[in-house]
This record gives structure tokens, sequence and C-alpha cells, in this order.
């Protein structure tokens, strides 16, 4: 479905987009996970064929995105990072409208159209205006709208951001329904749940290069041990305890507000912790996360 070698952004002086290599294949959820300014939605436009490499390959459906751009674009569903609905249309001519853009005959338009609100969910909200839909609603009927054309490719830029926590799983339900369908889901997202429940393979990126790639479970097995104990020492500066705490663990983090102990026995290191006669305020054991492989991999969190 997506191809590139060497991939290349630049603005300016400025490399967005610093020659990525990626594959994704048929019936795939592949993710792009990386903070603000990675160069995430750099990728995504160039993928939907809206801006030009500046370098290196790109086949999107093996076809060349600079010659066959509309050709790519009838086959592609693209949900845009901020919603670009028509607020003077209802929800319900918001996706028939669409439709037009393909060339769809009005009464199959309407019949996709009342398809995929049942889908999202929105079938009340049939002839309402956009206006008055909640950020989750919203989010829904774009997705809707990106289906209008039956694409093969669908493309998610931060599906959820700014979404809350219900709404935002009402929404990955839908999507994970989608690649249950076979669709093939390409999404970026600056959080690691999203990532770990939808993406099948991810690439993790950092100031415009991939720096590791693979399924959720792999990169944590890869880069990560298996827990990690987060301890919080009151007011003290979690840095100074990482040298007291030396050995325990294959590694130390601090973060501002606490420091990550990374072991596979959590419990063990915690017992060790005690031993060495330190008593923290708090003590957390939990599973290791794609938050953290992004942690070990650039020493910076993924959202400020
Ligand atoms: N049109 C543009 N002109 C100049 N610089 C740009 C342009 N578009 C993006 N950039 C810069 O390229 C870098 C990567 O931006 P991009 O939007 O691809 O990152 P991102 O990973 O998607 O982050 P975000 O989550 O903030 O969208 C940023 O530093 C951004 O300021």
């Amino acid at each position: 479905m997506i191809y590139a070698r060497g991939l290349v952004k630049r603005f300016g002086e400025f490399t967005a987009v610093d020659g990525i290599d990626l594959e994704v294949a048929p019936g795939e959820a592949f993710g792009f996970l990386g903070p603000n300014g990675a160069g995430k939605s750099s990728t995504m436009r160039m993928i939907g064929c809206v801006s030009r490499p500046t370098a290196g390959e790109l086949r999107i459906l093996d076809m060349d995105p600079v010659r066959e751009g509309p050709a790519i674009r009838g086959r592609l569903g693209v949900c845009p990072q901020t919603d670009n609905l028509d607020p003077d249309l209802t929800v319900f001519e918001n996706l028939t409208t669409y439709a037009r853009y393909f060339g769809i005959p009005r009464p199959e338009a309407r019949r996709r159209a009342a398809e995929l609100l049942e889908f999202v969910q929105l079938t009340e909200k049939s002839g309402s205006t956009v206006d008055p839909l909640s950020g989750g609603m919203k989010r829904r009927l774009s997705i809707a709208r990106a289906m209008i054309n039956e694409p093969d490719l669908v493309l998610l830029d931060e599906p959820t951001t700014g979404l809350d926590p219900q709404a935002r799983h009402l929404l990955w339900e839908r999507l994970f329904r989608l690649k249950q369908r076979g669709v093939t889901l390409v999404l970026t997202t600056h959080y690691m749940d999203e990532a770990e429940q939808l993406c099948d393979r991810l690439v993790v990126m950092d100031a415009g290069k991939i720096v590791a790639e693979g399924s959720p479970r792999h990169l944590i097995e890869t880069h990560s041990t298996r827990e990690v104990v987060e301890l919080r020492f009151g007011d003290e500066p979690p840095a100074a305890y990482v040298e007291k705490l030396a050995g325990i663990g294959q590694r130390l983090d601090p973060l501002p507000d606490r420091l990550l102990l990374y072991s596979d026995d959590g419990d063990g290191a915690v017992d060790e912790v005690h031993r060495r006669g330190f008593t923290p305020s708090s003590v957390l054991v939990r599973r290791a996360t794609l938050e953290d492989v992004f942690l070990i991999l650039t020493g910076r969190t993924l959202v400020d």
C-alpha cells in the first residue's frame, strides 16, 4: 500500500522528514508515534498526495504520488488533524456532498451515508448541523466522511487528540472495527496507548527520523524491561537518588516528578530499594509501555 525509501521533506533550510524508509502492507494498521514536531504530519501529507516529497522514493497503491495524485486520492480516505466539516450542512449532507467529489451517484451516496452514520453511531444526529456536535462526534463524522469512497487506505492524523477518554475509547472501538473489516489504516499519534491498542506495527519518529520500528510488543521487548518501577520521594528531586539506587534494575531515568527504574522483576527491585534503607513516598510497579521505549531511545517523554 505504501513504499518509501529515503523520503525527505524540507521546508527551506529545515528538514522535517529526514530520509525515512517504510512499507505498509494491505490490511495493516500502521502507526507513526512521536512527539509534536517529529515529522508525522509532514509524512502523512506526502502519503496523502497533498505535499510533494523533496527527495526520495514514494509509491502509494503502487502509483507515483507526483504524477498520479488524483488517481491515488480517489482511493484514499483522509481524516485530517483538525476537522474541516462544512458547518452550513447537516451531518447527512456533509457525507453526501463529499461523495460528489468522487462522482458517486446520489442514490448510492445516500445509501452509503446512512450506513456510515449507523457505523459511527450518529444516525440520530443525521439532520443536525455540525456546530452542536461534541468533539468526539465531529471526529466520528470526519471518519465516516473519509470512508464515503470506500477507500483502500485510510489516513488518520491524530484521530483522538483533544478528546476526553470516553470519546477516545469509542473512536478506538470504531477504528478497531474498520481494521477487522480489512481496511488498511495509517495513523499518527503521540498517545502511546492509542498506538498500542490500534497498531499492528509502528514506527517511532523523532526529529524527522525513524528511531525504531516493529509491533508494539516487539518494540517493548527489544528496548525495555518487562516491568518499570515508578518511585517518588516527596519533595526531594528524583535525580538525587540515581546514584543511591545504582545497580538496581537495568537503568534509572529521572523525570521531574519521579524516578523510573527498569527491571524485569519490579517487586524484587522495590525490595532492594527498601533493603538499601530508602523509603519512597510512593511506589508503583507497572508493565513497560511504548512511552518507556520512547524515553529509552530519545531521553525524552512523548507528551510534555
Ligand atoms: N509548511 C511548513 N513550513 C515550515 N515548517 C513546517 C511546515 N510544516 C511543518 N513544519 C515543521 O516541520 C516539523 C515537523 O512538523 P510535523 O507537523 O510534520 O510534525 P508532527 O510530528 O506531525 O507534529 P504535530 O503533532 O505537532 O503535528 C515541525 O518543526 C514544523 O514546525
